[in-house]
């Protein structure tokens, strides 16, 4: 195990837990020998709250963005499919996050106020699904129904019909907020079960914080001093980039299922050592980073990444297909 991994903090118990998957790992392995050629090909400076910005994303009043910026990561997971779901905007076409970026601000744009809680509540499964009206359906439509009512449940009866109540008293503390998210909207706690061990990775709670971040522009309901304790957030897109690059080596039975574009079932070991393989290699490539006398941190170094990921050549071996309602 690499020594650095012994020395970012870990206040919602993620990285221990990781190490723990990967030191009985059997199915995926980390080689931090191709860390600097891919830290070589990330940007300097790494991406910030700036990045948020982009036209599928949505401000209206501050109550408002956070509460679309919930919905919006509510509904942040399982993209892939082949072929895989579009939603034209604006004359152009998107897949993946993008087209549910795209889905929510046509919305927006049409006068839905997806923002208002009580609109949500009283919104039928057909008007749901319209929402995501497109080529194709959105995969796993069922549990984005179940995710829009959840949402809408619990800013009512939580929250006072807000999200910035919960923001509030998350004091500043993103760490905190990622707590108070997974207590208070389930479809967020995204906890694992490893060899009998319980695996927390928060992945859309703790992307939420960033979010949040990005959207307020690193103030008011997106002001934290704590952002760089979190952790990358364990997607499907990451691994693809760091198996590409060498960082994370599967087993060639794994190799070949993925290749094969066979469904890694959830919460199956291989899917969770690949889930906790990510966090950790994020982990080391922002303390090397760091050693070279680059500012990093893994929310930024994970941005950086995806990014990546979002132009990966066409011959790059595939992302793995799981079926997963937490990202
Ligand atoms: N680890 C990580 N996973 C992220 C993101 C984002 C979007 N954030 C960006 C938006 C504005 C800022 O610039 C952020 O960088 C989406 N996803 C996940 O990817 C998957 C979709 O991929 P594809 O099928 O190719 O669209 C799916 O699991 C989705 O939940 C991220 O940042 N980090």
């Amino acid at each position: 195990m690499d020594p650095f991994l012994t020395t970012l903090p870990d206040p919602l118990s993620i990285r221990t837990a990781c190490r723990t998957v990967i030191q009985r790992a059997h199915w995926v392995s980390l080689d931090f020998s191709a860390l600097p050629t891919l830290a070589d090909r990330l940007p300097h400076p790494l991406p910030n709250l700036p990045a948020w910005d982009h036209p599928l994303h949505w401000r209206g009043t501050p109550e408002q963005t956070a509460n679309y910026v919930l919905l919006l990561d509510a509904l942040n997971f399982c993209f892939w499919g082949e072929p895989r779901w579009q939603v034209e905007y604006g004359g152009r076409t998107y897949d993946g996050y993008w087209a549910l970026a795209a889905s929510l601000r046509r919305a927006l744009d049409c006068g839905l106020p997806l923002w208002d809680p009580h609109f949500l509540s009283r919104l039928t499964d057909a008007e749901i699904t319209a929402l995501f009206a497109g080529q194709g359906t959105i995969p796993l439509l069922e549990w984005r129904i179940r995710h829009v009512r959840e949402i809408a449940r619990g800013l009512i009866e939580h929250c006072r019909g807000s999200f910035a109540t919960l923001i509030a008293a998350a004091g500043g503390s993103s760490i905190e907020l990622v707590r108070l998210v997974v207590g208070t909207f389930p479809s967020f706690d995204d906890v694992a079960t490893y060899d009998g061990q319980r695996v927390p990775f928060y992945k859309r709670a703790q992307l939420l914080c960033t979010d949040l971040a990005g959207a307020f522009r690193g103030t008011g309901l997106g002001c934290f001093h704590d952002l760089d304790l979190l952790t990358a957030f364990a997607d499907y897109k990451l691994p693809q980039v760091l198996r590409a690059f060498g960082v994370l080596r599967y087993h060639p039975e794994l190799a070949a299922r993925i290749d094969a574009r066979q469904e890694i079932p959830a919460g199956s070991p291989e899917e969770v050592e690949i889930r906790a393989a990510t966090v950790l290699a994020v982990d080391a490539l922002t303390l090397s980073l760091r050693t070279r006398g680059l500012p990093a941190a893994p929310w930024r170094v994970d941005w950086a990444l995806w990014q990546l990921g979002q132009n990966l050549p066409p011959d790059a071996p595939p992302y793995h297909r799981t079926r997963s309602r937490f990202y």
